[in-house]
């Protein structure tokens, strides 16, 4: 399973093609959309979300609500666009009004992106650099949570750290059974998380954190430690890390686990009702680059927007002239956001290594060769 993006932040869509899904799947429109909106919302957001309401067009690949097996397109309109349409179009843009970006933001693409592609305006930096691309991998992630549901294998996230505050307060039932709103900015301690994004917004500045996924019932074995490519928790990782502003990926313990003997944080093992458990999850559902069938535990941190609307120095790109950096709409935090894609991310990468791993032409082949694998690792 592949797929791949195209498209600007305020160009007129964002187009995806999601390859090696298999036939038959029933798709529920419903649901992805309501992904997508999970997405858009959450406390910190800027105004670009009020003029989004991202839906996704099936346009190929799916025929009477299933997949095909074929690949699938699917198009997510942006409704700015008709804002920057004269800037945006490919051929119809208009020079004559159009201010060129010129002071590179620290944090963002800019700088290093104009440097790469000998880009004298940033705008173009920014069109595809920009976390618009996101919407690409929860669409994607909305279809695979859609598999792995056929297969009882679920995915959730949450925020436990938003701009420096520990929001962590709820259990896996808790974050289960909570509608999605509460769950991107929590009730408890959310009016503190909400002040310091007030304060932020005030400030000029902005905030970054910690989100949280857990992956529960996957069976042992998933991944494999015969080559890098195969390791499932380094393909998670590296893509996590794609997410734009992600500066770090831990499972379990993560760095923590340096404080500690071997003795005391390496996962004993057991065997009840027909299965090896751990008696402990320290390594977050991972050995040798494989599922151990312990819930997948991983976090992502995401540094602050680098948008500062009280801007911190730059130079111009061509005078050399020391300036303060390009100032635009922006979000003053994106935390939730990010946990609704860490969530989507995981999603994909877990459904690639399953198809990668298990007779999947059709969707009934793959939910029978999953049955059978559980049915063996319970008779090993
Ligand atoms: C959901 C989401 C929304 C974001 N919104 C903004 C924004 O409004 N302004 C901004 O400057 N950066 C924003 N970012 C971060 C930039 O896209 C990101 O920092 C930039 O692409 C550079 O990539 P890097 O931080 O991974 O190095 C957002 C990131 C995410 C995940
Ligand atoms: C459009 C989205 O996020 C955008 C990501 C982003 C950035 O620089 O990464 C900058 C902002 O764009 P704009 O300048 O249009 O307000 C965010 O709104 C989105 O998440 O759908």
């Amino acid at each position: 399973m592949r797929y791949i993006s195209s498209g600007h932040s305020h160009g007129e869509q964002i187009t995806i093609i999601l390859e090696g899904i298999p036939a038959n799947l029933e798709l529920n429109l419903d649901d992805i959309n309501k992904e997508l909106s999970r997405r858009q919302s959450g406390y910190g957001r800027g105004n670009r979300m009020k003029i989004e309401r991202d839906q996704a067009q099936f346009v190929g690949g799916v025929l009477f609500g299933k997949t095909t097996g074929a690949p699938i397109t699917i198009v997510i309109k942006n409704k700015d666009y008709k804002n920057w349409e004269t800037i945006t179009s490919p051929f119809n843009y208009k020079q004559d009004s159009y201010r060129p970006v010129k002071m590179p933001r620290a944090g963002h693409a800019d700088l290093v992106g104009a440097l790469k592609y000998n880009q004298r305006d940033m705008r173009t930096i920014i069109e595809r650099s920009s976390a618009r691309e996101t919407v690409s991998r929860v669409a994607v992630g909305a279809v695979c949570k859609q598999i792995l549901r056929e297969l009882d294998i679920e995915v959730l996230s949450h925020v436990i750290n938003l701009g420096g505050i520990d929001v962590s307060n709820y259990s896996l039932d808790d974050i289960r059974t909570m509608d999605s709103k509460v769950r991107m900015v929590h009730k408890v301690k959310t009016s503190e998380a909400m002040k310091r994004i007030d304060e932020s917004k005030l400030e000029g500045d902005t905030l970054g954190g910690i989100c949280e996924a857990f992956v529960l019932n996957v069976p042992a074995g998933l991944g494999s430690y015969v080559s890098h490519e195969q390791k499932l928790d380094a393909n998670i990782a590296a893509h996590v890390l794609g997410i734009q502003s992600c500066k770090g990926v831990e499972f379990g313990d993560g760095f923590d686990i340096a404080n500690y003997k071997g003795s005391e944080v390496h996962d004993e093992i057991t065997y009840t009702e027909q299965t090896f458990k751990r008696k402990t999850n320290h390594y977050g559902g991972f050995e040798g680059g494989m599922t151990t069938g312990m819930p997948i535990i991983v976090r992502g941190v995401f540094k602050p927007i680098p948008t500062l609307m009280k801007p911190i120095g730059s130079v111009h790109i061509d005078t050399k002239e020391q300036v303060l950096s390009h100032v635009e709409r922006a979000d003053v935090t994106a935390i939730p956001a990010a946990s609704v894609i860490l969530e989507h991310t995981i999603s994909i990468e877990i459904t690639r290594a399953i198809l990668a791993q298990f007779t999947s032409d059709t969707i009934e082949q793959l939910i029978d060769s999953v049955s059978r694998y559980r049915d063996y690792l319970k008779e090993f």
